[in-house]
């Protein structure tokens, strides 16, 4: 596995392999024999480009929170205001930059995330009280009707994807690098993907892929930290939302509201899905000083910002939308760059809420 492609604007860090350890406390059980490589001799370290599970020694805990703490100076609120009234701004020229060259697709999507192809896996099913017809039926919409949709028309029964089985929201989706790998491997007939990111550059990216398929996915703008912002289709109508390295973009004061806001979306039964950057990343450890703009939240030299989760903060954040946790663990992985003996030390959240039935 290549090292991560570092620049002065956000890490490449879905280019890596999503290998977990089952963490008995993190209530999954199930998960599959992935990420296995631990390292036993620290003089090993160079053999491998990547090693699983690494346990933090306490003097390397303490020089990570000296770190933080060091540079924790605020920016004047001026430029705070500045970064948060253009962030999308910022993004938009991320994208015209990169297009979609940055961020890869990513192998472990449905090894760590089997809802998002269930029919692939026999661990998943979708509970009974959450059929799209229960939902159909509530709105006075035909399950049979055409797929052909009126936006604006205002009606629940003609939204995108009304007449799909088993809905999925991805927000902030970039360009796609989780949609079409969806859309490639989830074949189930009854599936509509959605997809949004406030960057209209990006979503131009989606909608302009020769994937794009309108009868199973719809793109569309859509700023998660507006919380009045309206939804493409009702409420209680989806069976997955997925965040991926999106709510850590977002300012933290505006966190809650926006989950509060998704889950709302999501049908009884429904799942929230977040991988996101955990507390003293390597990504965190690099800011230099200037870069802080609250705690533990800080902003790239492109004018992208991010935060840094630890497990409690995203853990409050679900249960106070009323999520029920069904997993909340922490991903460390020591990566290796073998040329320039280099050693990153990579922590990653992953979680999955579920609305109650
Ligand atoms: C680190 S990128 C991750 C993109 C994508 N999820 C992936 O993993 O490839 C963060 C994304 O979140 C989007 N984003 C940031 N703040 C947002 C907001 N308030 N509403 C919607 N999208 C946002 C950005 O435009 C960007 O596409």
């Amino acid at each position: 596995m290549a090292a991560p492609r570092i620049t002065d604007g956000v890490e490449a860090e879905s280019t890596e392999t999503g290998s977990t350890q089952p963490n008995p406390s993190s209530g999954d059980f199930k998960r599959p024999q992935f990420g296995t490589r631990f390292l036993t001799d620290p003089r090993q370290v160079f053999q491998h480009n990547a090693w699983d599970n690494v346990e933090w020694t306490e003097e390397q805990e303490k020089a990570a929170k000296k770190k933080v703490s060091e540079n924790n100076h605020p920016l004047p609120p001026e430029k705070q205001e500045e970064y948060d009234n253009r962030a999308n701004e910022y993004w938009n020229e991320f994208y015209t930059i990169h297009e979609n060259r940055f961020f890869k697709d990513r192998h472990w999507l449905f090894t760590e995330f089997p809802e998002l192809a269930p029919q692939c896996n026999t661990n998943h099913e979708p509970h009974p009280d959450t059929s799209s017809s229960d939902i159909n039926q509530q709105n006075g919409c035909d399950k049979k009707q055409s797929r052909d949709f009126a936006p604006s028309s205002g009606d629940n029964c003609d939204f995108p994807g009304s007449s799909a089985t088993y809905r999925i929201l991805e927000v902030g989706c970039g360009v796609g690098n989780t949609v079409f790998p969806i859309l490639k491997t989830n074949n189930d007939s009854g599936l509509f993907v959605y997809c949004c990111d406030f960057s209209s550059t990006a979503v131009e990216l989606v909608k302009t892929n020769p994937e794009y398929d309108l009868n199973r996915c719809f793109a569309f703008v859509h700023d998660l930290s507006d919380a009045e912002a309206s939804f493409p289709f009702p409420d209680e109508t989806l069976d997955v939302i997925v965040l991926i390295f999106v709510l850590s973009a977002l300012h933290p004061d505006k966190m809650q509201a926006s989950i509060s806001r998704l889950a709302r979306l999501l049908k009884p039964g429904g799942v929230m899905l977040l991988r996101d950057y955990g507390r003293y990343d390597m990504a965190q450890l690099r800011f230099k000083k200037g870069r802080c703009l609250s705690e533990n939240f800080y902003v790239r030299g492109d004018g992208t910002r991010v935060y840094f989760f630890t497990q409690d903060e995203l853990h409050e954040l679900f249960t106070a939308a009323g999520l029920e946790k069904v997993q909340n663990l922490v991903d460390r992985r020591l990566q290796v760059n073998r040329g320039k003996q280099l050693t990153m030390y990579r922590v990653w959240i992953q979680c999955k809420y579920r609305k109650a039935s």
